[in-house]
């Protein structure tokens, strides 16, 4: 058997909803081997963040080299990289090691609002990092934030996401979660058109690391072979069952649930 193995190079959240734990509960659902490199431990909770304390640029790069030297990975994604250094240093790294496969999810701001990038660092993710990517996965605040337009429409949609592409990133997925109506969109674009993933919306608080789950997911299907749009597909499956057997732990926004996508009889 041939073991496909994923890369997460992002924060831990000690919470377990997001983050590096969500990433790697997502692997592992998915039947790919997981591998981390820690940009960043947060206190967090189901009620929010408490604390923030960025590693080392040496230690973000140590934790890439030891894996790549040796394990190696057939996909990679990127989820809180916090601050310029951490930014720079990890699209040296993607160069260094000529790893493909990169899907950037550019966290930005926690649920309840603390910040989980520097504004300074704004600049390098688009001109250092997304260059390098196979897909962004933005929600629309993130969107509007690097393209710089405002979303209200599904025109404005597609001009921001053609406006994000021209950063030189191949793909890229504007996830519908912070839209109103009883049914999510999710679009993508390849450079030429666009399809849209659908889903029922979900009443409910518990959507703590949507976002983290959703690319986590993306990353293992492309992992594993899958085209970009196949992987979209795949992904928008998983955090559908997720979201719907949401995991009601903690006081605040809890966690979605990771093992119901398998309990259903995908993989
Ligand atoms: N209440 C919900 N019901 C169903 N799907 C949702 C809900 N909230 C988010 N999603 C889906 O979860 C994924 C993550 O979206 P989003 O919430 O926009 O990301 P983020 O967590 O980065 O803010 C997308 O596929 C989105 O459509
Ligand atoms: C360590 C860490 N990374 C990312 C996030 C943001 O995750 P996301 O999936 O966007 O979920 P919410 O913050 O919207 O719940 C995080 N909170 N912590």
């Amino acid at each position: 058997m041939t073991i496909k193995k994923a890369m997460t190079i992002a924060g831990s959240d000690s919470g377990g909803g997001a983050g590096i734990q969500a990433d790697l509960k997502t692997f592992q659902e998915l039947g790919v081997f997981g591998t981390s490199s820690i940009t960043a431990v947060t206190a967090q909770n189901t009620l929010g963040v408490h604390g923030v304390y960025p590693m080392s640029v040496d230690a973000v790069e140590k934790q890439i080299d030891a894996v790549a030297s040796d394990i190696g990975l057939d996909a990679l994604k990127t989820g809180m990289l916090f601050s310029t250094e951490i930014i720079e240093a990890v699209a040296a790294k993607i160069r260094e090691h000529g790893f493909k496969n990169v899907i950037v999810d550019p966290v930005m701001i926690a649920k309840g609002g603390a910040p989980l990038l520097q504004e300074e660092a704004m600049e390098a993710l688009k001109t250092k990092l997304l260059p390098l990517a196979l897909v962004v996965t933005p929600n629309i605040p993130e969107a509007e934030a690097i393209s710089g337009m405002s979303i209200q429409s599904v025109e404005d949609k597609k001009e921001a996401a053609k406006a994000i592409a021209s950063l030189g990133v191949k793909h890229v997925l504007i996830k519908g979660g912070h839209d109103e109506g009883e049914i999510t969109y999710d679009l993508l674009y390849d450079g030429e058109s666009f399809h849209t993933f659908s889903g029922k919306r979900i009443n409910t608080k518990d959507t703590h690391g949507t976002g983290c789950t959703f690319s986590a997911a993306m990353t293992a299907a492309i992992a594993k072979g899958a085209s970009v749009r196949t992987a979209a597909e795949t992904a928008k499956q998983f955090i559908q069952a997720a979201i719907e057997d949401g995991i009601h732990i903690g006081s605040g926004h809890g966690p979605t649930n990771h093992w119901a996508y398998r309990q259903r009889g995908g993989c």
